[in-house]
């Protein structure tokens, strides 16, 4: 048994596939804990050494998954096995891993901050002046802003990526779909967890500070 960079669970396997199948469930648990994944809200995915991504079924709870619910499919987005119906969304987790090779795990969840606040928004929510700003790479002060870009939803996700696509560059902290979630990613699952967690944390920050405005 060993222990991975980032991770958050012991290894249960040397199998990858075996390992990102863990890693996909314990990462839906912990979203659900925080209440970031309701009903059948949310979607996870991890990048496999060969190039393929295992990622969640379409329409399952993301907080009560069994490996049943994860399945492998193509870097396109195309299932490996015929009759799989991968997550809606896989074309949005295609879209990160072919931005960067680094990329191992992408993370997408329907928080109650990310949904209003991106209703609120114009075309980024900007977070500025908080200490936790430094769990993102580069941060060494909370002195500093970061833009979080907000997209339009669209229920045609090829669409929606063609909208994205540009912006793909420049996107340090992940995006949010407006009225609908985030898109946050990491180097491995561990990595993509603390990046939602700070990321979620922040966004709370600010919805809370909107309500004593107001
Ligand atoms: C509960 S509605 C949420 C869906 O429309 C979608 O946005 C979502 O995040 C989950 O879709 P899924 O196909 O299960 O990955
Ligand atoms: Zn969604």
């Amino acid at each position: 048994m060993v222990l991975r960079k980032g991770s958050m669970d012991k290894v249960i396997s040397s199998d990858p596939r075996a390992v990102a199948v863990n890693d996909i469930i314990a990462a839906g648990r912990r979203m659900d804990r925080f209440g970031w994944v309701p009903a059948t809200a949310g979607n996870i995915s991890c990048r496999l050494p060969d190039g393929l991504i295992a990622i969640t079924r379409s329409g399952g709870h993301k907080g009560m998954l069994t490996p049943h619910g994860v399945i492998e499919v193509t870097a396109e987005g195309a299932p490996v096995h015929e009759g799989d119906r991968p997550s809606a969304e896989t074309l949005l987790h295609c879209q990160v891993y072919a931005a960067s090779p680094r990329t191992g795990a992408v993370l997408h969840g329907h928080s109650v901050a990310s949904t209003v606040l991106s209703m609120l928004a114009g075309d980024a929510i900007t977070l500025a002046g908080y200490e936790v700003l430094k769990v993102f790479e580069g941060q060494d002060t909370h002195d500093t802003s970061l833009r979080l870009p907000v997209f339009d939803n669209d229920q045609d996700i090829a669409r929606l990526a063609r909208v994205i696509a540009p912006h793909m560059p420049d996107m340090p902290l992940g995006y949010v779909i407006r009225g609908h979630g985030v898109y946050v990613w990491g180097d491995d699952m561990g990595m993509a967890l603390a990046r939602l967690e700070g990321l979620e944390f922040l966004l709370a920050c600010e919805l809370e500070k909107r309500k004593i405005r107001t």
